[in-house]
């Protein structure tokens, strides 16, 4: 376990400069999501982390410690990519035991806990396996036992679940969580671009927007409260309705946003419209209404809506749920 500060780190590659400034403290035992567009600076603020990357002024601080220095191997930390990068040559067993056998630690020590990561992740029947022998989700459970192996202060994963098809992403995803809490609560920063598993995963998100943090909070923080149209259109899907124009202009807003599931089908609803398109999830069912904004309104209703397109309907947005902007495009409070 450790606890992570950034102070003012900044990383450029010559005249490009990738991380602008950032100030961020992850506590002991976190679990931090890193979330942004493709190219924002998540995996390169993961490298600066790790050490695979200098960073290029400011300050990176372990446990109190400055680590700008220090090498990968010297932080106590494990990475687990996308790629599973495992030995082609080399057994599960030895793919786990590799690391501490490169340390010369002691045979009977790497034995125990090769078994006992293996365990965790129910993979001991496999330790004799090849990786070639093995599917996408096994290899990638022997790439986070390699890594648990390794007993790291801090767990980085970079996109860990994308090569996964979806059934196993929602497994892994359940693994990593039980084992961030088997481990007593080691640290774990991970990257993603994917909402569910940051909402599900991380104590904390942090948002993150062409080299800066634009917010830091837990899902809920950011879902209910967020500090800007960015983030409110970040984190959620389906995406918050934003509506700007005459409909939008009360108080100073010039946006307002509203999530799908906060606005109700009434007749008499302030907004009149045309049902233009409609997706039925099982579960859920979105409706997406033409109110004469630049783009449709989509509600979701739980369970099955039997609106055919065409058909004109009113809605009601929920006023209690109604976020206002204002030209900065932050949040009016009141
Ligand atoms: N070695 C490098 N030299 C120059 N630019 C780089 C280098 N590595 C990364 N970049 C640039 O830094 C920016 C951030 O890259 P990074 O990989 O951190 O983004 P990301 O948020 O992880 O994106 P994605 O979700 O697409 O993986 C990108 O614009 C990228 O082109």
């Amino acid at each position: 376990m450790a606890k992570i500060e950034l102070n003012n780190v900044t990383k450029s590659y010559g005249a490009v400069d990738v991380i602008k400034g950032i100030d961020l403290t992850i506590e002991k035992g976190e679990f931090m999501v890193f979330v942004g567009p493709s190219g924002c600076g998540k995996s390169t603020l993961l490298r600066l982390i790790s050490g695979l990357e200098e960073i290029t002024t400011g300050d990176m601080m372990f446990d109190g410690q400055r680590v700008n220095n220090v090498v990968p191997s010297e932080r106590g930390i494990a990475m687990v990519f996308q790629s599973y990068a495992l030995y082609p040559h080399m057994k599960v067993y030895d793919n786990m035991a590799f690391g501490m056998k490169l340390a010369k630690s002691d045979k009977g020590e790497i034995d125990r806990r090769v078994r006992n990561a293996a365990k965790m992740l129910q993979i001991d029947h496999l330790l004799d396996r090849l990786p070639r022998q093995l599917s996408g989700g096994q290899r990638q459970r022997v790439a986070i036992g390699r890594a648990i192996v390794r007993d790291p202060r801090v767990f980085l994963f970079d996109e860990p679940l994308s090569n996964l098809d979806a059934a196993l992403r929602v497994q892994t995803r359940l693994e990593i969580a039980k084992l961030h809490h088997d481990m007593n609560d080691v640290t774990m920063i991970y990257v993603t671009h994917d909402q569910v598993e940051a909402m599900t995963l991380a104590d904390r998100i942090a948002v993150l927007r062409d080299g800066k943090l634009m917010q830091v909070g837990t899902p809920a923080e950011l879902y209910d409260n967020p500090n800007s149209i960015f983030v409110a259109g970040f984190i959620g899907s389906p995406k918050m309705n934003f509506i700007t124009g005459e409909k939008a202009q009360a108080e100073g807003a010039t946006t307002l946003g509203i999530r799908a599931e906060h606005i109700d089908l009434d007749e008499g609803g302030p907004w009149q419209g045309e049902v233009v398109h409609a997706e039925d999830l099982g579960s859920d069912h979105y409706l997406f209404v033409d109110i004469g904004t630049d783009e449709p309104v989509i509600v979701r209703r739980s369970g099955k809506l039997n609106v055919p397109l065409g058909t004109r309907v009113g809605l009601r947005p929920r006023p209690q749920d109604l976020h206002r902007f204002g030209p900065d495009e932050k949040p009016i409070r009141r």
